[in-house]
């Protein structure tokens, strides 16, 4: 549910109510985002790639030079920017929801549609992508299961909706999506 935070959120005319997506590196975020900012002619926006830009550097690199602390602290910077932005649909970071400040400014700020599969799955889809540097560990796939078992909890106890993305196709993810914000919109939700 949309959470008004200083009055501002629920006072957003229709169509304004940015939309958030979370889930694992994997689930689905930017892909499922850009398909769901087309169809809904909203911008879309991805949080890797805003802190990317606002750097110059890639996300390997600000790992490499600031560690994860650095990283996670430039990503709270633009988060809180970013989530101000009306009408946009932002993928999130796959870890953008473990900080607890960044819960709040999601919670308080937009609707949460949590994109969630398996881990055989999405260690299937990043298996050969190297620019995830919390993978890069001797047994990526033993992370990437460590990893779920911690954020699962926080992103079902944040999401306003949740959407399998680890079975059929993206089109299939899509209609989901649609459907749950036509439903959102027709019980008088905010959107
Ligand atoms: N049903 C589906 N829904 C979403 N993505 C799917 C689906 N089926 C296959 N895919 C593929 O899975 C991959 C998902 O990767 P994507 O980069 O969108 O994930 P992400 O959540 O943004 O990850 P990260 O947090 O690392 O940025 C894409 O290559 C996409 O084509
Ligand atoms: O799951 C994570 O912790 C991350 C996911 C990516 O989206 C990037 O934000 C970064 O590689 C860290
Ligand atoms: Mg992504």
């Amino acid at each position: 549910m949309l959470h008004s935070e200083q009055g501002d959120a629920h006072i957003s005319p229709s169509g304004q109510v940015p939309i958030f997506l979370i889930g694992m590196m994997g689930a689905g975020k930017t892909t499922i985002g850009r398909g769901l900012a087309r169809s809904l002619g909203r911008e879309f926006l991805d949080l890797d790639h805003e802190i990317e830009a606002r750097c110059g550097v890639s996300i390997p690199t600000i790992f490499d030079i600031e560690g994860e602390a650095g990283f996670r602290r430039r990503e709270t910077q633009v988060l809180e920017e970013v989530t101000l932005r009306r009408a946009v649909v932002l993928a999130t970071g796959g870890g953008a929801v473990v900080a607890p400040e960044n819960q709040a400014l999601l919670r308080a700020r937009g609707i949460v549609l949590y994109l969630k599969a398996g881990s055989d799955e999405l260690f299937r889809r990043v298996a050969k992508d190297k620019n995830r540097p919390m993978l890069l560990t001797a047994n990526p796939k033993a992370r990437i299961v460590e990893l779920l078992r911690q954020r699962e909890p926080i992103y079902e106890q944040l999401a306003d909706y949740t959407v399998e993305t680890g079975h059929g196709s993206i089109h299939t993810v899509l209609d989901a999506v649609a459907r749950l914000l036509k439903e959102h919109a027709q019980r008088g939700e905010n959107i």
